[in-house]
């Protein structure tokens, strides 16, 4: 059975829990880990690649030495769905406990 999406605005998923540092993009969600390293970018990268499988939701990476790009949206909808703002907090939550900053867009 496929699975339903909630469609939420930029305003709700940025003031989901912590989700502040994110960004929403038309009908994406992105951020950028400043991971240092490329040993630990691939760290992040498999981290997250668990979480997608499990979640059966999968973003965009992009992974150079310095960092780890995200951009996150529900394929199904073309749009920023609950199923985006519960994996963002999960790649949130594994980077932190990677030690793993998000680089403040300025
Ligand atoms: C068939 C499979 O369940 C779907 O294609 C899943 C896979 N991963 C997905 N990932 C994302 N980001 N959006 C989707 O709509 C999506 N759908």
């Amino acid at each position: 059975m496929a699975r339903s999406y909630q469609t939420v605005t930029a305003e709700e998923f940025t003031a989901a829990a912590g989700l502040g540092e994110w960004r929403v993009e038309g009908d994406q969600a992105v951020v950028r880990f400043r991971t240092g390293d490329f040993v630990t970018g691939l760290a992040l990268v498999n981290e997250i690649g668990r979480l997608a499988e499990e979640a059966n939701h999968h973003p965009d990476l992009t992974l150079s030495y310095p960092e780890v790009g995200i951009r996150l949206g529900t394929h199904d909808t073309g749009t920023v769905t609950d199923a985006d703002v519960a994996l963002a907090q999960a790649i949130t939550a594994v980077a932190q406990e990677l030690g793993v900053p998000v680089v403040a867009d300025s």
